[in-house]
């Protein structure tokens, strides 16, 4: 039962078509190429602008106490960032399964800097609130850009990527990958060859790349394997996303992927997903 009214403002949440990595910064972050869809899977935020300047979470979320909340955090960044004297009630529905590798956290922040800059009347615009939202996570300029992109850097370079439409069906293991534990993988290989953007359709994608980090989280969580090794029975394109541990393969009619999702063992989770060209919320 929602306790603020309105229909809210949706938080997508997003798959990693690919994901490489071709470097390490100085400061231990890794330097990526990865192209990023948003797909309709999505969390639900409601927000009323309070006159006092607290910013609240009006409902228990489990897994994520108030003060780590990504949601809450974009509401303080963006209050102090500004200096508004407004606050913010938030209310998260969660229906993105956390810990997966499918940004919802990011998208939750993205979506508040978003809706809170129209609300609170501070007129910022898309720049200034990806490189806010980066100081929250690495997916969260993906998120407020708000269309499919290729995506460098440790995800703030950004460039629109045209792909046709398809229908995702992404496995759900039991399980909540650490991105840190990932990346600081002694076993991850970090000199991938460096891609040009140029020199890829969205067809030619799937056979030229891979997801980099795959290797390590099959390693290390059986059940993400499992259900990897299943999904690619159905399909040669299956991977992980991000740094998982859900997997997914895309298709062409949604009528395929509801098939493979029907025939899946009865101890998967999962769900088909489509891909969406640009975030409700974007302009
Ligand atoms: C792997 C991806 O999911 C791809 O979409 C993201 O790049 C991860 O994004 P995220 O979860 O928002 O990551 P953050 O919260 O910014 O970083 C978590 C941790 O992951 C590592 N990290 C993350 C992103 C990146 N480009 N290099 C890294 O090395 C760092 O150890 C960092 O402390
Ligand atoms: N609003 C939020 N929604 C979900 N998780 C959040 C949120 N705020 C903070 N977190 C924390 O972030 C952790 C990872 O959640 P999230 O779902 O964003 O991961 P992810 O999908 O693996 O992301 P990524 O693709 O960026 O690796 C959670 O376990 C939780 O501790």
């Amino acid at each position: 039962m929602a306790v603020l009214p309105g229909p809210g403002y949706p938080a997508p949440a997003k798959l990693n078509l690919f994901l490489h990595v071709v470097g390490r910064r100085e400061d231990g972050y890794h330097l990526l190429q990865s192209v990023f869809t948003l797909i309709d899977r999505q969390d639900t935020i409601r927000l009323r602008v309070r006159e006092d300047g607290v910013i609240a979470r009006v409902n228990d979320v489990a897994g994520v106490p108030e003060a780590e909340d990504l949601s809450v955090r974009a509401a303080r960044l963006l209050q102090e960032h500004t200096g508004t004297r407004l606050g913010v009630d938030i209310e998260l529905e969660k229906r993105i399964p956390m810990g997966g590798g499918l940004g919802g956290g990011s998208s939750d922040a993205a979506t508040v800097l978003r809706a809170l800059d129209g609300l609170w009347g501070l007129g910022l615009g898309t720049e200034v609130l990806g490189a806010l939202g980066q100081r929250l996570g690495a997916d969260v300029p993906f998120f407020v850009f708000g269309r499919t992109a290729w995506v460098e850097g440790i995800g703030e370079r950004l460039r629109p990527f045209e792909l046709p439409p398809r229908w995702y069906v992404v496995l759900v293991p039991p399980v909540h990958v650490p991105t840190p534990l990932v990346f600081g993988a002694p076993e991850l290989t970090r000199n991938t060859e460096p891609l040009k953007m140029e020199d890829f359709s969205a067809r030619d994608l799937p056979g030229a790349t891979r997801n980099d980090l795959e290797r390590v989280v099959v390693g290390k969580f059986p059940e993400v394997a499992r259900c990897l090794t299943w999904l690619k029975g159905k399909s040669g394109e299956a991977r992980l996303t991000g740094s998982g541990g859900c997997v997914f393969a895309g298709f062409d009619q949604r009528e395929q992927a509801e098939r493979v999702l029907r025939e899946r063992p009865a101890s998967m989770e999962g769900f088909v997903a489509q891909g969406i060209a640009k975030h409700p919320l974007a302009s």
